[in-house]
């Protein structure tokens, strides 16, 4: 394994304002495939902010996951993760980022049923960068590992959005801004 973060970093520090340890934390948006409400086959995670610098995050693996009978598809797992990594950073220092590279290391298969419980923390910043790192258990928070992954976020204006997201579905949020999670503030 390479050294990670792969780069010199400051510590990470907890943005005071960040949910305090056991929050339940909200979807971000309800369209969002890794954790909206309004996506029927989506992933529905759920995430609980951490101590320090993790949040804890679950999903069930169902049917509508699956890459090979009765097995999740890798890609979604990986998707997971970045759902869960971005849940970190996002909630725990407040910034908007989006994922600039992401690693995964499937170690277990993962059957239909299981319940994966993810891990993820924050590892090291410098500048707008920001590594992140997950391992994801099944079944249980001291269940088998059968996923890590690691992650670069980079901290983005959010203009970022503003600018690159089709307009119309900017728009439905701009009609209706209960579309995105209480914790994403357009005019902060
Ligand atoms: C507000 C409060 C929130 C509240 C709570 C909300 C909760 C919220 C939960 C969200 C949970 C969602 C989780 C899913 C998150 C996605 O899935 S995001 C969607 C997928 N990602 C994308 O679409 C990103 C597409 N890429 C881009 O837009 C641009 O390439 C980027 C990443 C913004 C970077 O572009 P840029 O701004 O021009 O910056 P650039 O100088 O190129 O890169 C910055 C640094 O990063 C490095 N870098 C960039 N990409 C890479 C790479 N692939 N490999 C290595 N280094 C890289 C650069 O080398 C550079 O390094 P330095 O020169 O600073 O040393």
């Amino acid at each position: 394994m390479n050294s990670w973060p792969p780069v010199p970093t400051e510590p990470p520090a907890r943005h005071p304002d960040a949910p305090a340890p056991d929050t339940e934390l909200p979807e971000h948006y309800a369209y969002c495939f890794g954790c909206g409400s309004e996506v029927e086959h989506g992933l529905h995670l759920r995430a609980t902010a951490g101590d320090d610098l993790t949040v804890r995050s679950r999903f069930l693996v169902t049917e509508t996951h699956q890459g090979a009978p009765g097995l999740a598809h890798g890609g979604l797992l990986a998707c997971a993760f970045d759902e869960a990594l971005g849940t970190a950073v996002g909630h725990l220092l407040r910034r908007p980022a989006v994922t600039g590279r992401l690693e995964t290391d499937f170690v277990r298969p993962v059957p239909v049923g299981t319940v994966l419980h993810i891990d993820a923390h924050i590892d090291g910043v410098a500048g707008r960068k920001v590594y992140v790192s997950a391992e994801g258990r099944m079944n249980s928070v001291v269940g088998d590992i059968a996923v890590r992954a690691r992650a670069l976020f980079v901290l983005v204006e959010l203009k970022h959005f503003i600018d690159h997201g089709r307009r119309e579905d900017l728009r439905k949020v701009a009609e209706d801004p209960g579309l995105l999670g209480r914790s994403v503030d357009l005019n902060p």
